[in-house]
């Protein structure tokens, strides 16, 4: 594929930048067109039978704050065109080896095809192969259920309700936020902890207050070979040894999410007690994997089933909506107009929502392992910006905190608000629902309207030499989602496969392999070599002055 920089589209959106883009100036534009909303809105209606309230649920992604005209919009689906983002996107549905540096399928979608449509890896459908997508799914049922009622008992014939899920990167953030997303559905007898820092405070803390008769060890890790996981999950392994004199079953408190199998023995679990995957699943994709296992124990299978569900649904948006329509395909081509037309390099994602905590946490993983990237198909480096520095944190907070830099800051910073009009918790006769909904509809009005010195004038009592610091800029854009109910299993599920294909849409502009991560190897290789030389006499070698002086440092005040 062309570099996207050669396109004739790119060329046409910068010369449209110039013109127009340049010069838009959002609150003009919605006095002058009292439909924009309405033009850049587009909504997705999720089965009824999966929705959080029993029917379908909408949620509505209002495009219109963005610095977008028909025509830009127009052309950016052109680009899109251009880019082979369909032919893309139909090649991963079709299980095609499009992760090319690795050879690989990138076919998580097939772990949520609930309407069980087949679906082929070199011409076997993973879906109802012997030990395939719906096999592990009955595993995890059968088995997540058996924890939850008490049947499947630990060594003492005690019931499991402490999980302990050992694993890193996408073994671990799609658990942990899924799970914190959906405490109002959790079991309420079960205490979970997430284990994935190879700091020993991690483990120890988790430890600290669990009875091995109760624990259950959930042991994640794609490839088993991750540094991290092994050494946290040998660690609970003699902590439950030593904790019950050698009498633990580890048969019955450990079990395995992996890829590995030969590993996963060597480790000591039993290969009936493992829950497989395939290579074509990345790890920041695998939450609907066995990796999701926490997230099946703590909500329940049915609901683990909406989540897939719900996620099912908006892949097959994004696999039938035309692009101008194509709610995750707008949304990654307005982060590539951003990004490569007005020189943002960041991108904002603020939940108006306490569950979604961890949501940003989760898509900086998803965002920047998949995204940061020079490299483009012909390997040759690419000669714009490509993946945009992804965080966020949740609002109100945020508010209190950094958003001082995205009102009045030097920078351009594409926002994402996401909001549930409905609260799993509306207390106090829903007046904190109201206020944080105030607050999201605000926020993003303030950053589109800002404050002119006029304006601040005519405040009154504000001395001269305040007026400047006064002001807010404004036009400032933002894409705000509002899902028309709570956000249960599937409403959560649409809302991460959004971002994913959204990330998918950018990479496939952008003429980049999403689906690798070569980027996080160098420091794997260089740590092993220095914990070897932290043993060894002296300061290692073949280091740098800094390196080797901040190594002998460390030794001398740590004792080593
Ligand atoms: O599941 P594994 O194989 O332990 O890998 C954990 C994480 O490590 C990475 O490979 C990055 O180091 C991620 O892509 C992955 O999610």
């Amino acid at each position: 594929m062309a570099p996207a920089s050669s396109l004739s589209a790119w060329s046409d959106l910068q010369a449209h930048h110039e013109s127009v883009g340049r010069t838009i100036v959002l609150k003009d534009a919605f006095k002058s067109d009292p439909k924009r909303f309405d033009k850049f809105t587009r909504k997705i209606t999720l089965p009824a039978d999966i929705s959080s309230g029993g029917n379908g649920t909408d949620i509505i992604f209002d495009f219109s704050k963005n610095l977008i005209t028909e025509e830009t919009l127009e052309k950016l689906v052109k680009l899109a065109e251009e880019a082979g983002v369909e032919k893309k996107r139909d090649a991963m549905f079709a299980g095609e080896k499009i992760n090319f540096t690795e050879g690989r399928a990138v076919y998580h979608a097939a772990l949520r095809n609930v309407t069980n449509q087949p679906m082929k890896v070199d011409g076997v459908d993973v879906m109802n192969t012997k030990g395939g997508v719906n096999d592990v799914l009955e595993h995890m049922r059968v088995f997540s259920e058996q924890v939850r009622s008490g049947e499947w008992k630990g060594y003492t014939g005690k019931k499991l309700t402490t999980i302990i899920n050992v694993g890193i990167g996408g073994s671990d953030l799609g658990p942990v936020m899924v799970t914190e997303a959906l405490k109002h559905y959790g079991a309420k007898d079960m205490t979970l902890h997430f284990v994935s820092n190879i700091d020993g405070t991690h483990v120890a803390e988790a430890l600290a207050n669990s009875d091995p008769e109760t624990t259950l060890f959930l042991i994640a890790s794609k490839t088993f070979t991750t540094a991290e996981t092994t050494t946290n999950a040998n660690t609970a392994k003699s902590w439950f040894l030593e904790k019950t004199g050698g009498k633990g079953d580890i048969a019955k408190h450990f079990v395995a999410l992996s890829t590995n199998e030969s590993e996963v023995t060597k480790f000591g679990i039993d290969a009936a007690n493992m829950f497989g995957f395939e290579s074509w699943v990345g790890g920041r994709y695998s939450v609907w994997s066995a990796i999701g296992l926490s997230v099946a124990l703590y909500v329940g299978f049915d609901n683990f089933h909406k989540f897939l569900a719900g996620a099912h649904a908006m892949d097959q948006h994004f696999q039938q909506a035309p692009l101008k329509e194509n709610i995750p395909a707008i949304g990654g081509l307005l982060s590539v107009w951003y990004s490569n037309f007005y020189g943002a390099q960041t991108h904002l994602v603020a939940p108006f929502d306490q569950y979604l905590h961890r949501f940003p946490a989760y898509l900086q993983q998803l965002s920047m392992e998949s995204n940061g990237k020079t490299i483009t198909s012909d390997g040759s480096p690419a000669k714009y910006t490509t993946g945009p520095i992804l965080f966020g944190e949740p609002c109100t907070n945020a508010q209190h905190s950094f958003f001082q830099l995205v009102h009045q800051g030097t920078k351009l910073i594409p926002s994402d608000f996401i909001l549930a009009a409905k609260s799993h918790n509306p207390v106090s006769d829903n007046l904190h629902q109201k206020m944080l909904a105030s607050n999201y509809l605000a926020q993003a009005e303030a950053l589109m309207v800002g404050k002119t010195a006029e304006e601040v004038r005519a405040e009154g009592n504000v001395p001269e030499e305040l007026v400047p610091h006064k002001v807010f800029m404004g036009n400032r854009p933002t894409t705000s989602i509002l899902v028309g109910g709570a956000i249960g299993p599937a409403e959560l599920g649409a809302l991460i496969v959004y971002y994913e294909h959204l990330t998918f849409t950018e990479g496939a502009v952008w003429d980049i392999n999403s689906f690798d991560q070569w980027g996080v190897e160098l420091g794997k290789v260089l740590a092993k070599k220095i914990l070897k030389e932290i043993d060894e006499e002296g300061a290692g070698s073949g280091h740098d002055s800094s390196t080797g002086g901040l190594l002998g440092a460390f030794k001398s005040y740590g004792g080593f």
